[in-house]
């Protein structure tokens, strides 16, 4: 049965929340009083359906049912998990648990908050053990990282159970194990928020400058080894020890200004609003969201090759939907969907379409789910054993665009003990794009020729390959280059 979550506060982080739950497979229900709120979640939605599914090498589950609720009531009436976004303000927040609590005493409550401790929110509740932090970054849909901070008082079971509901989504929970304002990661953040904005107001650096020195630098450091692996890293060959012998009297030197900070004032705020408006603001909030929501793809997209940092997440999530996915058409009545892609901005050519190397990739992707699917997955290449493709004919027969979901699936023509034939289709809304038959050889890898596929393979194969026979022959199946179109 479809799990429904309740999301209150559709603003960034809200909207962020829906999104990752929606594109998961959950019903959202979205509680907020603000009436731009269904426009702005709308916003929010458009950009993850073009970013999150490019980060996954399977086919994502259908998305879930959207729904606003008139009242909070609503909102949470059966769910089986609920997100609190409301703004960062207490009061407000145990408002929000105390009405949530009345309808819904037992269900996880997981709190956005960036600062607030979980035994704070708990102040006054009727159940405090359900009401935990659950704390994302922004955008939500697309970074894996949620600190989940539970107090002395927190079900211990419900937090368990809280963390696997995240895992589900493709998230990281880091369990933050002694509560702390501003719990681990905001500590950072404001730590280096506060030297900035000091750098600012002394005219040491504009926001532009401060922001180049991250991006150009640190920035790309930090997000495939965090800070100390990276500087385990700069203490060369000696590794951790040298580096502290080398910066460790720096502590006592006037590096930073953390124990004081600048007074938040209207000139504050205008001086770092009108540099950063000179900075970026001949883009849109939206158009920066999308360069955003591309870059990260690119940067994750190359940990998910490396098996490395938040793309080891992205992996395990796949290989967790993969196990738990029903046959994608189990009596096979149907080519089968394996792959969803979504263009990105590498993908395009000169022409301002899809480049030709990108179909490949397509079909790559889509046949790789295939042989998963049917067994020959890595572990099984592990074992000294493969399909190779020996031959693939294209056929372009539309354009595909930047943005443009696509989908990958596979008709299989022919099998015997050796030899794969599949069709792939290239679908954009429901029309092929391309198509690529294939002819794939079972190979021993040591011996460097063709061999027999495995017993278990070839039973896997053989009723699809049965049912698809029955499927109309695909019209450009067997064709050559410079053949009429029929
Ligand atoms: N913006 C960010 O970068 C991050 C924010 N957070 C946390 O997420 C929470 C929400 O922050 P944002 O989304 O940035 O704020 P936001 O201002 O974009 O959204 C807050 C939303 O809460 C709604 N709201 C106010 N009272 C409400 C009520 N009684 N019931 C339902 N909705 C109500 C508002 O109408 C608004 O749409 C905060 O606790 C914040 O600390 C966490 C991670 C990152
Ligand atoms: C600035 N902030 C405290 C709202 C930041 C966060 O809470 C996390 C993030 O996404 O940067």
């Amino acid at each position: 049965m479809t799990q429904k979550a309740a999301i209150i506060g559709g603003g960034v982080i809200g909207g962020g929340w829906a999104a990752r739950f929606l594109l998961n497979g959950w019903d959202v229900a979205v509680f907020d009083p603000d009436p731009e709120a269904p426009r702005k979640v709308d916003e929010v939605l458009a950009n993850a359906r073009a970013a999150l599914p490019a980060l996954s090498d399977g086919p994502m589950p259908p998305e879930g049912r959207l729904s606003f609720a008139e009242t909070l009531t609503e909102a949470v009436e059966g769910a089986d998990y609920i997100q609190e976004s409301v703004s960062e303000r207490l009061d407000l927040k145990h408002r929000v648990f105390a009405q949530i609590q009345q309808v819904s005493p037992d269900a996880p409550i997981g709190s956005s908050t960036s600062g607030f401790k979980p035994s704070e929110l708990q102040e006054g509740a009727a159940n405090p053990a359900t009401i935990f932090v659950a704390h994302p970054f922004n955008p939500v849909y697309l970074l894996p990282l949620a600190e989940i901070v539970p107090s002395a008082v927190s079900d211990p079971a419900l937090i368990e159970r809280a963390k696997e509901i995240l895992r589900e989504l493709g998230m990281f929970p880091l369990h933050v194990r002694k509560e702390i304002d501003a719990h681990i990661a905001d500590r950072f953040l404001e730590a280096v928020w506060r030297e900035a904005l000091w750098l600012v107001k002394d005219g040491v650096a504009t926001t532009e400058e401060i922001d180049e020195a991250i991006r150009m630098g640190f920035g790309l450091r930090w997000g495939q080894m965090g800070l100390f692996e990276t500087y385990r890293v700069a203490g060369g060959e000696a590794g951790m020890k040298h580096f502290m012998a080398q910066f460790g009297p720096c502590l006592s030197w006037p590096w930073t200004k953390l124990m004081d900070v600048p007074e938040f004032n209207d000139e504050l705020v205008d001086l770092i609003a009108g540099q950063s408006d000179a900075q970026s603001g001949h883009h849109t909030i939206r158009e920066l969201e999308r360069i955003r929501d591309q870059n990260l793809i690119g940067f994750l997209r190359v940990l998910k090759d490396r098996d490395w940092g938040a793309g080891k997440v992205l992996l395990d999530h796949d290989a967790r939907r993969r196990a738990a996915m029903p046959d994608p058409s189990p009596d096979h009545a149907a080519p089968m969907e394996m792959a969803r892609m979504t263009v990105l901005p590498g993908w395009i050519d000169y022409n301002g379409h899809m480049t030709e190397s990108r179909y490949l990739f397509a079909a790559s992707e889509t046949c790789d789910a295939f042989l998963r699917h049917i067994g020959a997955d890595i572990a099984y290449v592990g074992t000294g054993f493969s399909y190779y493709t020996a031959e693939t004919h294209i056929l372009h027969l539309g354009e595909a665009k930047l943005g443009d979901a696509l989908t990958g699936t596979v008709q299989v023509l022919h099998v015997d003990e050796k030899r794969l034939h599949i069709f792939i289709r290239i679908l954009k809304e429901g029309a092929p794009v391309a198509t690529l038959e294939q002819m794939l050889l079972h190979v021993d890898m040591k011996a460097g020729r063709a061999a027999p596929a495995p017993q278990a393979i070839q039973d896997r194969l053989r009723p699809i390959a049965a049912a698809h026979a029955a499927l109309p022959r695909p019209e450009g199946a067997g064709r050559h280059v410079g053949q009429r179109r029929a």
